[in-house]
């Protein structure tokens, strides 16, 4: 669904924020998108949803070339922004103009997951909070059941409550025939919730797997002091040490934040 080799992309000649990056991604998943700030992960899924050209990479999303925008393409692709304006009409009229892009839309499913998230329908979109909007948005996103669903830092704005509902509808609205990418800083607001990361860090993809594979490969532990051998990574925290280990073919509750912390650090998890 996603193939992108050989990225090279920079806003600046003198920064260069993609070297030669690479992903090939395939429907079926939601992944998480993981990376530190300045890393890139807003501007990569720009690039994906052809907001921004590309032109010297070869980039193919759903076999078209994203900055092309095909209505084809743009009818099978919703991305949430991290900012975003809306326009000042109602909850019904953004439905009523917009919903038509999306020949899958679903009005059944956007009423359920309004419902959920407790979103009065008859304010202007205007009047509402960043995290009233965001949660509007993203019920329009899922319901447009687009084959590619993009949401940058979705949890942002959100209060706790809010958090578990947009896992549960998450979880309960995307089948195997679509793929969501998820960029985000907070981990534990999409553990449980994802099953592949993409880890981006100084310009290129150095992550890329299931959260089943790893947690296959790889213990996570915890100890009350530092591990003397058989540590790959381990880290101080409250009360002593989390480590990654090899595994022993149990499959381990992966420590996202963990292993993202291993994997900046330069440790080779693949
Ligand atoms: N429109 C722009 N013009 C110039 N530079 C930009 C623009 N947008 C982003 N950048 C720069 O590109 C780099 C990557 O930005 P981007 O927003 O993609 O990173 P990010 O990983 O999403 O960051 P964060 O986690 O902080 O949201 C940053 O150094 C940023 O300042």
């Amino acid at each position: 669904m996603i193939q992108i080799s050989n990225l090279n992309f920079g806003y600046r000649p003198t920064f260069q924020l993609f070297n030669n990056l690479s992903i090939t991604q395939e429907p079926g998943s939601i992944t998480g998108l993981l990376g530190v700030n300045g890393s890139g992960k807003s501007t990569l899924l720009k690039i994906i949803a052809g907001l921004i050209d590309a032109p010297q990479a070869s980039i193919k999303v759903m076999n078209k070339a994203p900055f092309r925008r095909y209505p084809s393409f743009l009818e099978e692709l919703f991305l949430v922004p991290e900012d975003f304006i809306l326009p000042e009409i109602t909850i019904r009229k953004y439905i009523k103009i917009n919903a038509k892009f999306y020949p899958n839309f679903s009005q059944e499913k956007l009423e359920e997951i309004i419902f959920q998230f407790g979103i009065n329908t008859r304010h202007k979109l205007t009047n509402f909070s960043h995290g009233q909007k965001k949660k509007f948005l993203i019920a329009f996103a899922l319901s447009t059941n687009c084959k590619l669903l993009l949401f940058d830092e979705p949890t942002n704005g959100l209060d706790i409550p809010s958090k578990t509902i947009f896992r549960q509808v998450l979880a309960s609205s995307v089948n195997e025939n679509q793929l969501v990418l998820i960029s985000t800083h907070q981990v534990k607001d999409v553990e449980n919730l994802i099953d592949k990361i993409l880890i981006i860090n100084q310009g290129k993809i150095v992550f890329n797997q299931s959260l089943w594979d790893v947690s296959e490969k790889y213990a996570f532990t915890t100890s009350t002091k530092p591990e003397k051998e058989n540590a790959i990574y381990q880290e101080p925290s409250a009360g002593g040490e989390k480590i990654i280990k090899p595994g022993n073919g149990a499959p381990s509750t992966v420590d996202i934040e963990l292993l993202f912390n291993a994997v900046i650090h330069g440790i080779d998890l693949n």
